[in-house]
């Protein structure tokens, strides 16, 4: 019987936290070895899966990283992009393959992960569910095939709780966008429009942040042309889906050489 891959949770009480760790339970690949929250948790020195109102998972949540990770052979990471920064040193010396969902990473926080990259695999998605990776790839090929008459707008929905915006799938989905018109980005983005602020600019990228309820992910990429539009959607219902993808990253991570990838590796899209 060929042996579980051990994975460590970080921000392990978060809502990414605990899906992770119930659908890990779930696999029979995986198993959960680890378990990270902040020094002072209620957490801390408790089993996980009692914590979460279960039975025993025999993981004891711990404030030390390198305590947690080193059994590991992955780490799942969405915590917060600071956290992510120093969680990336620590995994790539255990060796252990580095999966980051952590949004709203600076480019300096992304630059800061490459010394890790040297040593041990990091796979990173402002999104990891297979629905939206290809939808990346639909909005590339239709941005491409479309010229600027077309106005480019992403609008994107996250429960009330979210602290980052643009939402990291909404910027992977303006990039693929940009990525297909030729286009830099950063020179045509347009995000957190108020006031008076002029006509659209014609090539723009703009960009809009609905923040409701327990709305779990909604992404639309519109596309305004006099006369007519396009609406490129994505709805997430249900965390699951971002779980199943972190999973498939780690084990995915497993045989390949130190680098930085994203989920467009992982699934082969
Ligand atoms: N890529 C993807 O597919 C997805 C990405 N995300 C992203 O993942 C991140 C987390 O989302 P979500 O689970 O909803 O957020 P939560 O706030 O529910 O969970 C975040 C967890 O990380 C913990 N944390 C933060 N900083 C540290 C630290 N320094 N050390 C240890 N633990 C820390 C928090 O602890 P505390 O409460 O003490 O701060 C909390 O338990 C966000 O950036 C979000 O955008 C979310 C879903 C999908
Ligand atoms: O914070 C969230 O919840 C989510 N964050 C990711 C993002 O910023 O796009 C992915 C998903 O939409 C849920």
């Amino acid at each position: 019987m060929t042996q579980k891959v051990g994975i460590a949770i970080t921000g392990a009480s978060g809502r990414m936290g605990q899906m992770l760790i119930q659908t890990i339970a779930q696999s029979d690949v995986a198993q959960v070895v680890g378990a990270v929250e902040r020094e002072g948790h209620d957490w801390i020195g408790r089993d996980v899966g009692q914590a979460m109102g279960g039975a025993d998972l025999g993981v004891v949540t711990t404030s030390d990283p390198l305590e947690a990770f080193a059994n590991a052979q992955a780490v799942i990471d969405f915590t917060a992009p600071a956290a992510t920064v120093a969680f990336a040193g620590i995994a790539a010396q255990a060796r252990a393959v580095h999966v980051i969902g952590t949004t709203g990473m600076t480019d300096d926080d992304i630059a800061a992960l490459e010394p890790a990259s040297r040593h041990a695999v990091i796979v990173r998605a402002g999104n990891m569910s297979l629905g939206v990776n290809l939808l990346t790839q639909l909005t590339k090929k239709v941005a491409a095939a479309l010229d600027e008459d077309f106005d480019i707008e992403v609008i994107e929905a996250h429960h009330n709780q979210k602290v980052d915006a643009p939402s990291g799938t909404a910027l992977m989905l303006g990039q693929a966008a940009a990525d297909g018109r030729g286009v830099d980005l950063k020179t045509v983005s347009d995000s957190g429009r108020d006031g008076i602020t002029g006509a659209r600019k014609r090539g723009d990228i703009g960009f809009s942040a609905i923040r409701g309820g327990d709305i779990v992910g909604e992404h639309d990429v519109l596309f305004a042309a006099p006369g007519e539009r396009i609406i490129l959607r994505h709805m997430a219902t249900d965390r699951r889906i971002f779980a199943r993808g972190a999973i498939k990253a780690a084990l995915w991570g497993q045989d390949k050489a130190p680098g930085q990838y994203d989920m467009l590796d992982v699934l082969g899209i």
